[in-house]
């Protein structure tokens, strides 16, 4: 497999005055390219932490996270630029309009097709026809659809979803889990996804539930046979 995540016993915890807050402890994973893996547990169990470990944007406390890509070992940031993130608040710049927030990853990596391909991306995710519409002229799902295309555009090899539907009414949640799962699958892009979401969990290859410090596969009818926690 081309692109991997490892996670070798990793532990994490906070302390907050002389408080220590754990999360997880020795716990060890696999997320390969080209498969959606889902990541479920209550509420406070360290899930966004744990997504923001593989996404190399947190250090654990100890254990190592290590990004592959052919057999050799690259960076956080190597792993960050071939990176794309959905967020349960969208976090889309407000003073942009639709267009202008998927295009500006490429814009500042310097692509002079950025529009272009972002006008692509706006097709994609079903909007083209609200391309100068800012965020606060489109509904909850809709701007989802611009943040997902925003995470897309840059053809990354990994995308993290933290409660991407979270924020959003029954059918919505329905319609943007449809869109992330086919746009993950068609570009064949790793997809990691927080979820409280059954559903959400439903259509991932992998599945994953975390609790007392620990994540374990569940298993979902369709998943793949073979399981990712090593
Ligand atoms: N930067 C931080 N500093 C201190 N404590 C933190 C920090 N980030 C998270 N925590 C604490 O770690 C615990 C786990 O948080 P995290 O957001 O990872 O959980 P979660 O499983 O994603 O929760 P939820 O499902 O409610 O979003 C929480 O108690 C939180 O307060």
């Amino acid at each position: 497999m081309s692109q991997i995540i490892m996670l070798d016993d990793v532990s994490h915890h906070f302390k907050i005055n002389n408080q220590t807050i754990s999360l997880f402890n020795k716990l060890n994973l696999k997320i390969s390219a080209h498969h959606s893996h889902a990541i479920m547990g209550p509420s406070g169990v360290g899930k966004s932490s744990l997504l923001l470990i593989l996404a190399g944007l947190e250090k654990p406390v100890s254990g190592k996270m290590t990004f592959t890509d052919r057999d050799c070992i690259k960076t956080e940031l190597a792993l960050r630029q071939c990176s794309g993130f959905v967020f349960q608040q969208f976090h889309l710049l407000p003073e942009l309009d639709a267009l202008n927030n998927i295009a500006l990853p490429l814009k500042l990596k310097g692509d002079k097709h950025a529009i272009e391909k972002a006008l692509f991306w706006l097709k994609q995710v079903g909007l083209e026809y609200r391309s100068k519409h800012k965020p606060n002229e489109l509904s909850g799902g809709e701007q989802q659809r611009v943040a997902i295309a925003r995470a897309f555009v840059t053809q990354p090899s990994f995308v993290f979803a933290d409660e991407p539907t979270g924020n959003l009414d029954t059918q919505t949640a329905k319609e943007i889990a449809d869109l992330m799962f086919s746009c993950a699958k068609i570009n064949k892009t790793g997809f990691v996804v927080v979820t409280h979401s059954k559903d959400v969990c439903d259509r991932a290859d992998f599945c994953y539930e975390m609790s007392h410090g620990k994540i374990n596969k569940v298993n979902v009818q369709h998943n793949l046979k073979q399981g990712s926690v090593v």
